[in-house]
C-alpha cells in the first residue's frame, strides 16, 4: 500500500468536515474530553479494567491482544495526554499486518485466509504478533455488522460516505475498544498511529475522535443501544454480527435437523451457533494411514497437540502455524476440519454392497482443494481400493493432486473435468461402490473459518447453487455401481441445500435407499456425537423414524455442539443387482 498516494487522499477527506457526533472532537485533542473510563465501566468484555500501559513501558499483550494487568483490579483506564499529532508516527507491525488484510478482502476481493498467512511472514511477525494480527484481522472481518452499526452512532454522515481505508481503521479500532482486552489508550494511539502512517495525517483526527466516541461506553451499553434484547432477528443479527437472512437461515436449519429440532430454548440454541460462527476455530490434524503418519501424529502431540476428541487419529493443535510441523510438510499430516474427517469416513464405513470379485472403485465428484480426497485416498490404499478424484477446475485439481501426493500413486487419479458430466468420462466405466458429493455450497456452516464471507454471501447464491447441487447429484447418482452408496455433504446447514436436496434427489430417484447417516457417523466418530438430544425417543425414535423422514435419517454437525463446522451428511444406496440376496458388507 502506498502511504504517500492514499495520504493525499486521506488528508483530503479527514480534513473537510469529518465530525464525530457529540462533540467530543475538541476534548479529543488534549485527551481529556471522553475522560478517564471508570472502573465501573469494566473492560469491553468480560469487564477487565485495571491494564494500563506503564510509563514508559512496553504494552505487553499475548496473542489475543490482551495485555497483562498490572494495575489495581477495578481502577478505571487512561487516555495518552498526547495529541494525535504528537503521538508515535509508526504502525505497529501486527496491525499494520491485519489493516492490509483486511484492505485486500475489501478492495480486492481477496480471501483473508489466503492473504494473512503470506503479511505475516512478510512483516517477520513473531507467534504472538501473528497470533494477535490474525485475531484483529478475522476478528474486525467478522464483526463488522455490529461495529458498523456502533460507528454509525458516533459518526455525523452516512459510513459509506467514509473513505473505505478510514472506515477499515475506524472498524479495526472498535475491534479492540469492544471486543478485545486492549487497553483504551493503547487501541486508540495504535490505530490513529496506524491511519497516519498508512492513510495519512489528514484522518487521524477525526479516527480520534470518533474511537473516543466508541470507548466512551461499554459494549454492553452499546449493545442495549444498536441490538435491544427484544428486537427480533435484525437485534439478534447486529448483536451477533451476522446478515439478517443467515440468521433466520441458521434458525430454520436447528429447527428442521435432527438433534436440534425439539430443543427446548430454540433461541439459546441460535445464541450458541451465532457466537461459535464468532469464535476462532481450533486447528484440527489428521493422519493420513500412510507410512509415517502416525509417527507424525505422535511428534505432533510431543509437541503440545491435544488427541482429537472426535475422529480417529487426529489432534487439536494451538501451537501456532501448522504449517511448520514436519508432518503437514511432508502431508502425511494435514490440517482438516474434524467434521470433513468423520464425513469422509463415514463414507468408507457405509453398509454397500460387497464388490464382487474386483477391488473397489471410489470417486470424489466435487474433490478440489482435495482435503477429504487425501484421506480417501489413504484409506483405499490401505483397504486396496482406488479412487477417482475429480475437480471442475484445472488449478484446484492440480491443488488435488498435491494434497494425494503422500498416497500410495497406484491408490488415486486425478482428473478435471465437470462432475455433471462424469458418466461420459471412462473412468466412469463400470461405475462407483462409493461417491463422495462434497458439493460447492453456501458455506454457512463454516463461517467461523472464512471471516469476511458472511459478507459476501446473498440469497441470490442460493438458486445458483442448489441448481448446481441437484445435477452433480443426478450425475453422481447416475454413476453408482449396484449396491454402491452416495455421500451427499456440504458445509452449509441451510435446509434448501441439505434435506430438502434430499427429499428432492428421492423423489428423482426412488429407487435410493437412505442410509441412517447418524449410525454411521457415530460408529466411526470416537466420542458420543448426541445427533439424537432433544429427539422424543431418542435412538430408538430415530431408528423408527418413517423412511421418508430426512431429518430423522441424515445428520447435522454444528460448531456449537461438536465444535467441528457445520457438515450435514446425507448417505443414499443403490439397489443391488440381485436383490434376492441382499449380503451387505461393512467398507
Ligand atoms: C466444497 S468444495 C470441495 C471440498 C473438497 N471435497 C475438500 O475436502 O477439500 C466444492 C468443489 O467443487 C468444485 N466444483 C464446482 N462445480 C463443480 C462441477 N460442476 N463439477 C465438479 N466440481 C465442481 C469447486 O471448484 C470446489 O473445488
Amino acid at each position: 500500500m502506498s502511504g504517500e498516494g492514499q495520504g493525499g487522499q486521506g488528508r483530503g477527506r479527514g480534513s473537510s468536515g469529518g465530525g464525530a457526533r457529540g462533540g467530543s472532537r475538541g476534548g479529543s485533542r488534549n485527551g481529556s474530553g471522553g475522560g478517564p473510563r471508570g472502573g465501573s465501566h469494566g473492560g469491553p468484555r468480560g469487564g477487565s479494567g485495571g491494564a494500563r500501559r506503564e510509563s514508559g513501558g512496553e504494552e505487553r499483550r499475548d496473542a489475543q491482544g490482551r495485555t497483562r494487568s498490572r494495575g489495581r483490579s477495578g481502577a478505571g483506564r487512561r487516555y495518552s495526554a498526547q495529541a494525535p499529532a504528537q503521538r508515535s508516527r509508526t504502525a505497529d507491525p501486527a496491525r499494520r499486518v491485519a489493516f492490509e488484510v483486511i484492505r485486500a478482502v475489501h478492495a480486492e476481493d481477496a480471501y483473508a485466509n489466503l492473504v494473512l498467512p503470506g503479511r505475516i511472514r512478510h512483516a517477520r511477525l513473531d507467534r504472538r504478533d501473528a497470533g494477535f494480527a490474525t485475531e484483529l484481522a478475522y476478528g474486525t472481518l467478522r464483526g463488522i455488522g455490529l461495529y458498523d452499526a456502533v460507528l454509525a452512532r458516533c459518526v455525523d454522515r452516512p459510513l459509506e460516505k467514509i473513505d473505505p481505508p478510514v472506515l477499515d481503521a475506524l472498524r479495526l479500532g472498535a475491534h479492540q475498544l469492544l471486543a478485545m482486552r486492549v487497553p483504551a489508550h493503547a487501541a486508540l494511539d495504535a490505530t490513529v498511529a496506524l491511519v497516519r502512517a498508512e492513510i495519512g495525517a489528514g484522518p487521524s483526527g477525526f479516527v480520534n475522535a470518533v474511537l473516543r466516541r466508541v470507548a466512551e461506553r461499554p459494549l454492553e451499553d452499546w449493545l442495549a443501544d444498536v441490538a435491544p434484547e427484544d428486537g427480533g432477528d435484525a437485534a439478534l443479527a447486529v448483536r451477533a454480527s451476522h446478515p439478517v437472512w443467515i440468521v433466520r437461515a441458521l434458525r430454520q436449519a436447528l429447527a428442521a435437523h435432527r438433534g436440534t429440532r425439539h430443543v427446548a430454548d430454540r433461541d439459546a440454541e441460535l445464541g450458541a451457533l451465532l457466537e461459535a460462527d464468532n469464535a476462532s476455530p481450533v486447528v484440527n490434524l489428521v493422519a493420513l494411514p500412510v507410512p509415517g503418519g502416525r509417527e507424525a501424529l505422535a511428534a505432533a502431540l510431543e509437541d503440545g497437540a491435544e488427541p482429537g476428541p472426535l475422529a480417529p487419529d487426529s489432534a487439536l493443535h494451538a501451537g501456532g502455524d501448522a504449517g511448520r510441523l514436519p508432518g503437514v510438510r511432508e502431508g502425511v499430516l494435514r490440517v482438516q476440519d474434524a467434521g470433513s474427517q468423520l464425513t469422509a469416513r463415514a463414507l468408507v464405513a457405509a453398509p454397500a454392497a460387497a464388490a464382487q470379485g474386483r477391488p473397489e472403485r471410489w470417486l470424489d465428484l466435487c474433490a478440489g482443494p482435495g482435503g477429504k480426497a487425501a484421506l480417501l485416498a489413504a484409506l483405499a490404499a490401505e483397504r486396496g481400493a482406488t479412487l477417482v478424484a475429480n475437480e471442475v477446475a484445472e488449478h484446484r485439481a492440480e491443488l488435488v493432486r498435491q494434497a494425494l501426493g503422500a498416497v500410495p500413486a497406484a491408490a488415486w487419479t486425478v482428473r478435471a473435468g465437470d462432475g455433471r458430466a462424469i458418466a461420459d468420462a471412462p473412468e466412469a466405466a463400470g461405475g462407483f461402490d462409493r461417491v463422495l458429493v462434497d458439493a460447492p455450497c453456501t458455506g454457512l456452516g463454516a463461517l467461523r473459518r472464512r471471516p469476511e464471507s458472511r459478507w459476501r454471501r446473498t440469497p441470490a447464491d442460493l438458486a445458483e447453487l442448489t441448481g448446481l447441487q441437484s445435477e452433480l447429484l443426478d450425475a453422481a447418482a447416475a454413476v453408482l455401481a449396484p449396491g454402491g452408496v452416495l455421500a451427499y455433504v456440504t458445509c452449509s446447514p441451510h435446509v434448501a441445500e441439505t434435506t430438502v436436496q434430499v427429499q428432492d434427489l428421492l423423489r428423482r430417484r426412488p429407487e435410493l435407499e437412505l442410509l441412517d447417516a447418524g449410525a454411521v457417523l457415530s460408529e466411526v466418530a470416537l466420542g458420543d456425537l448426541r445427533l439424537d438430544e432433544g429427539e422424543p425417543g431418542g435412538d430408538e425414535a430415530a431408528g423408527a423414524a418413517a423412511p421418508d423422514d430426512v431429518a430423522a435419517r441424515t445428520a447435522q454437525l454444528w460448531p456449537h455442539r461438536h465444535g467441528t463446522d457445520a457438515m450435514f451428511l446425507a448417505l443414499l444406496r443403490a439397489p443391488s443387482d440381485t436383490p434376492e440376496s441382499p449380503e451387505r458388507t461393512r467398507g
